[in-house]
């Protein structure tokens, strides 16, 4: 069967010959019911894991309790190899194999991530916490699959990395710089939403900060001796909503005033704001970065301020999507009661993620996935829900389909080689993937 995302038919039709042709549909099935086993065998240990990582929210880049708790809870098989502070200060790796093939053959190296940072003021409102219960689960389901496979078409390694860092500064970014994915073939991630999603599109994000510099007065007794950078941020912020209007429908920008002045009887000499950029195509980015920076010169024009615009984290992609991966996860999840709306809800908001540059180096998928709640991302509703034990049904489900996912692909060459050529071909038009999903 065809694809169909959002009435995107993916060019593809031959899946089910191939799976059909290639393999040993048996004994895949076999491997799925192990893994499906082994996951439900550890279902309360997993949920402890998300619980108490969401019980203890950090912010980006301070993911140390989520850091050090997954690396227990890899380190307590000892069959796992783990690194902790991997690359960066909480990054991990665990790896398992590999099993089956000979001595000095390529092995084929499948990787689950984790996020674990959660957001400023109101936890984890992304659900973080259910993504590396979402990637542990799977690992842990895909590692008992292969335990005792002999005859595997190629060896196969499992890799876990711990990945921080989502919501700022870009972890993922940062250990594809460091080459922690340089020996990964296959990635697999999940991300909770308001419904589920093989796939869908996440845009560009560029982040641009403002600093305006002024001169301090007192505010009533000599005005005209200042220079106000609190003017400058308003006429800026004011500037923004203008341009707005005349921006494409699809392009986003929001910000706010992180630094706006000390005190009402002092002429602010120092402000701050925090902007993002996000458009679906680079080359539309530029656009908006100039424009951006047009409004942003503009007020400091009118104040007198001096103004300094950086963008302090690396531009997170959009996500190159995977036919092959994406119609395999579809019937996977079918299988296990998973529900793919044809149309999208309130889910179809833009958001972006740095697993978007992950999609660019490595053939991969990052689903949505309900968790049984209508509440939006980022508000305290949704925070309630991604700790509540109503979402675990969903997860675990999500973990179950996104490792069966990856028993079919390293099971059958066939599957493997489309996975590869889908990663191409996507990678090659990833413009007119990005402007038409
Ligand atoms: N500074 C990057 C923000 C990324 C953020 N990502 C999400 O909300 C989805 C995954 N957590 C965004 O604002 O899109």
């Amino acid at each position: 069967m065809c694809q169909s995302i959002y009435g995107t038919t993916w060019p593809f039709e031959g899946l089910s010959n191939a799976c059909m042709l290639s393999g040993d549909m048996e004994k895949r099935q076999q491997m799925k019911d192990d893994l499906q086993r082994c996951i439900d065998a550890h279902k309360d240990e997993l949920h402890s894991l998300s619980r108490d990582i969401w019980s203890n929210p950090e912010l980006a880049g301070n993911e140390k309790h989520a850091h050090d708790r997954l690396v227990r809870f890899f380190s307590q098989d000892q069959t796992w190899t783990v690194q902790s502070h991997y690359k960066l200060p909480t990054a991990f790796k665990a790896s398992w194999g590999p099993v089956s093939g000979g001595v000095g053959d390529p092995v084929l190296n499948v990787g689950f991530l984790c996020e674990y940072d959660a957001l400023p003021g109101i936890g984890h409102a992304c659900g973080h916490n259910l993504i590396a219960e979402v990637g542990a689960a799977a690992a842990v389901g895909l590692k008992a699959a292969l335990e005792n496979q002999t005859e595997l078409p190629v060896p196969v390694k499992i890799t876990v990395l711990g990945t921080p860092a989502e919501e700022e500064l870009g972890g993922k970014i940062e250990l594809i710089n460091a080459g922690a994915f340089a020996d990964i073939d296959l990635v697999f991630m999940a991300h909770p939403a308001q419904q589920d999603a093989s796939f869908h599109p996440c845009i560009i994000i560029e982040e641009m900060l403002v600093k305006y510099y002024g001169k301090a007065s007192h505010a009533a007794a000599y005005p005209w001796e200042g220079v106000n950078a609190l003017d400058a941020a308003v006429l800026a912020y004011s500037n923004i909503s203008v341009l707005r209007q005349q921006l494409k429908p699809d392009w986003r920008i929001h910000g706010i005033i992180k630094h706006g002045g000390e005190k009402p009887n002092i002429i602010p000499a120092y402000t701050e704001l925090e902007f993002y950029l996000r458009t679906p195509l680079l080359k539309d980015l530029c656009d908006l970065k100039a424009k951006a920076e047009a409004c942003f010169r503009a007020a400091a024009g009118a104040t007198g301020c001096q103004v300094e615009i950086t963008s302090p984290t690396p531009t997170y992609y959009n996500i190159l999507p995977n036919a092959t991966l994406a119609s395999l996860y579809e019937s996977n999840g079918k299988a296990l009661g998973i529900h793919f709306p044809e149309q999208p809800t309130s889910f179809c908001g833009k958001r972006s993620t740095d697993f978007g540059n992950v999609s660019f180096i490595v053939p991969g998928i990052h689903p949505f996935f309900y968790i049984c709640t209508d509440a939006l991302n980022h508000t305290e509703e949704y925070t309630e829900a991604a700790g509540a034990e109503k979402a675990q049904l969903y997860t675990l489900r999500t973990a179950k389909a996104l490792s069966m996912t990856a028993v079919d692909v390293v099971c059958c060459p066939d599957l493997l080689k489309k996975v590869r050529d889908d990663f191409r071909l996507f990678g090659i038009h990833s413009q007119f993937y990005t402007t038409n999903l």
